[in-house]
């Protein structure tokens, strides 16, 4: 159920509060709440998604950021690499995070992407071999809506058909798709085509079709996908407009870690509390996740302390370590007598648009069914003998081409006022430059600084440089001598041997907005990296990360199907993690009971949390609740312990904790 009043919550804890209702938070809701036992909440900053227009329609996906009512709205700061431009970094902020708001290109990552998580984090679970099996959960292929042949178009035995998040190829042909062909099919074409470039088992390597998270000509995100399939489940509840300000810590266990099972967060104009029995679980995204750390003082203590935040757990590594794509637009001219075949006419033409969208509204027809590409290609540069490979393996590329039969220079509508072009975006997929997300003050409110440092390492501009001059090679094919009629602006014109590309490139790159990192894995005991293999936080009780922030390394292709994968994985994890860990056995009272703990208080005035409560229905125990009490007072009380609650069982089985004041012994 989706509320948007706090008041109306049905329980004022839950098993677990996950912390965004994006692509990992609600991915992981919907499993969890599989268990009519298990009450879920997710706490989602931005509004509920139905009724939406823009956002089901394939084609309009890149109007729907950079600085739209579904996006946070943030820029990066001057960026080092790219001659101190900033530009705007959407974010998805709206029911289904990033899921609803991207461009729906859906990869599984490469099989050496997973490996390599696997190895950094001596977990053997992260490799793609146990990987795979997600895929049959989140995946499920439907036909194109012009009724064509897939066949050789994608491998059916890489796929699921019947998971949760529709995908297509796709759902109708475009002009340029003819040309691309022909460039991979001409005679000794360095590009080679690639019957499924999905990842995985398959090599991505080569030209092939995109492959859409849509379906039946319909985005298909984590919110149509994993909570529209389970809205009718009573304890998968979702608050929107709540904007989590900082985890709270509640206690801190027998050997040291600091619990944090509460959470504030801001509703309007109030600023509320919520509790987690088990966990709660931060799903807000690479760059809101350590966000919401630092300001709940944990991060580099440094930088902590200059905000007069009040450090709990010193981890240097929380913000560090991120990585993204960079994008290139490489936009050419298209001929006057092809010009009616791209989209810009139709695109700068309101009615046309219009049209588009009644014949979507209408019957599903119409270009806007498709996504604004049909094509797209991964390749590899050479490396000197020796040269460290910063990506995962020597399957998994380097780099990447993406074929647009329109003007595309940025998110958003943007486009010359007249002209017809043909864009061939490049992105690195395989960066080596790694950034921050810091703090720009202790107000939970305020912006983050976003600095990717992007193309600050050598490898990352060369990479970029030979991507420009494979455009360059792709485009001079026969199959574009009637369409190019040349180069669309100076910088690309002047572009013309190696220093001038990459000033070329360091004048237009903008991100491809896949960041990942900020709150990276690494193994058990190693001290950097902020999340164990489980996605614990590592000096923390009760608190899990499960979103793009915990991948060690970027993933060398889209990342949207990884993040989907991780959490099919981590809810299978923290499944056996309930089960493994038995409710200790308790003197419970029908209906009501009280409960010991292990916790001490250290002053009248402090949060106490309460481990180890039994809550039973009778004779049979139905949780483990562990709730923050506030301290007030002593006096006496029939419970053992050091402090006591309430709790009552009600009679639809759900547990509500009612937490009285407490009273400690003296
Ligand atoms: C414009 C754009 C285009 C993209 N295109 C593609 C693509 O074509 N293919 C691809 O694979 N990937 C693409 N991506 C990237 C991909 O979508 C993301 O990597 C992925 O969806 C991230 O998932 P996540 O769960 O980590 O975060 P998100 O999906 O962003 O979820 C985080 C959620 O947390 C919420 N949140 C954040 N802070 C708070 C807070 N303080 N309180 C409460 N809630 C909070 C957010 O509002 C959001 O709903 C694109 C991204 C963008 C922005």
């Amino acid at each position: 159920i989706i509320i948007d009043d706090p008041a109306d919550l049905p329980l004022t804890s839950f098993d677990y509060v996950i912390i965004g209702g994006g692509t990992a938070g609600l991915t992981l809701a919907n499993r969890l709440t599989e268990n009519g036992a298990t009450n879920v909440l997710v706490l989602e900053a931005g509004r509920g998604n139905e009724g939406d227009l823009p956002m089901p329609i394939p084609f309009m996906g890149p109007i729907l950021s950079p600085e739209t009512q579904y996006t946070w709205n943030y820029t990066v700061s001057p960026q080092v690499g790219l001659n101190l431009r900033t530009f705007e970094y959407p974010r998805g902020r709206v029911l289904g995070g990033c899921s609803s708001i991207n461009y729906l290109i859906r990869q599984f990552g490469t099989s050496e992407d997973w490996d390599r998580i696997a190895n950094l984090t001596a977990e053997p679970t992260w490799s793609w071999a146990n990987m795979k099996q997600y895929v049959q959960k989140y995946d499920k292929i439907v036909q194109p809506l012009d009724g064509h042949s897939i066949t050789g178009e994608y491998i059916p035995a890489l796929h699921g058909f019947g998971g949760n998040v529709q995908a297509s190829l796709p759902e109708l042909s475009f002009p340029i798709d003819a040309r691309v062909m022909a460039t991979l099919n001409q005679p000794s074409s360095e590009f080679q085509y690639n019957n499924d470039t999905v990842g995985g088992d398959q090599i991505v390597l080569g030209v092939g079709y995109v492959q859409n998270s849509s379906g039946e000509g319909t985005r298909s995100s984590a919110y149509t996908g994993y909570y529209l399939a389970a809205a009718a489940r009573q304890n998968f509840v979702i608050l929107t407009s709540a904007t989590v300000l900082k985890l709270v810590q509640t206690g801190t266990t027998a050997n040291g870690l600091k619990s944090f099972r509460s959470v504030q967060y801001a509703h309007g104009t109030l600023t509320l509390t919520v509790t987690a029995i088990r966990e709660v679980i931060l799903s807000a995204g690479a760059i809101n996740t350590p966000q919401i750390l630092q300001l709940s003082g944990i991060g580099n203590a440094v930088d902590l302390r200059k905000l007069n935040i009040t450090v709990l757990i010193n981890n240097p590594a929380v913000g560090s370590n991120l990585y993204d794509h960079t994008l290139l637009p490489n936009i050419f001219v298209v001929q006057d007598a092809v010009a009616n075949q791209t989209f810009d006419d139709l695109l700068r033409n309101q009615a046309q648009i219009e049209d588009q969208i009644n014949l979507w509204i209408a019957n599903r027809t119409g270009l806007f069914i498709n996504n604004i590409v049909n094509h797209f290609g991964f390749s590899r540069i050479t490396l000197d003998p020796g040269e460290e490979d910063p990506a995962p393996g020597p399957n998994s590329p380097h780099y990447e081409m993406i074929f647009a039969n329109l003007f595309f220079e940025k998110p958003g509508p943007f486009r010359p006022d007249e002209g017809s072009y043909f864009t061939v975006g490049t992105m690195l997929t395989s960066p080596e430059s790694t950034g921050t997300v810091k703090l720009a003050s202790a107000d939970p409110l305020a912006p983050p600084i976003i600095d990717p440092r992007y193309l600050t390492e050598a490898f990352d501009i060369i990479a970029m440089r030979e991507s420009v001059k494979a455009v360059l090679r792709f485009t001079a094919a026969p199959a574009w001598s009637d369409w190019i009629a040349g180069r669309f602006g100076a910088a690309f014109q002047n572009a013309t041997d190696d220093a001038s590309i990459d000033a070329y490139v360091r004048t237009l790159t903008i991100s491809d907005m896949n960041p990942v990192g900020t709150a990276s894995m690494s193994m058990v005991d190693d001290p950097s990296g902020v999340v164990g293999p489980d996605l614990l936080v590592k000096g923390a009780d009760g608190l899990r990360i499960v979103d793009a922030s915990v991948f060690p390394r970027s993933p060398s292709t889209h990342s949207q199907g990884l993040v989907y994968l991780l959490a099919e994985r981590t809810a299978d994890i923290i499944k056996a993690a309930q089960v493994s860990s038995q409710p200790p056995t308790n003197q419970c009272n029908a209906n009501l009971l009280c409960c010991g703990n292990t916790e001490t208080a250290n002053s009248a005035s402090s949060l106490l949390v309460l481990l180890g409560i039994t809550v039973s229905d009778g004779n049979t125990i139905v949780g483990l609740s562990c709730t923050p009490i506030n301290v007030i007072g002593v006096s006496g009380n029939s419970c053992t312990g050091q402090a006591v609650c309430c709790a009552t069982v009600e009679s639809n089985g759900l547990v509500a904790i009612n937490c009285s004041p407490v009273n400690l012994p003296s």
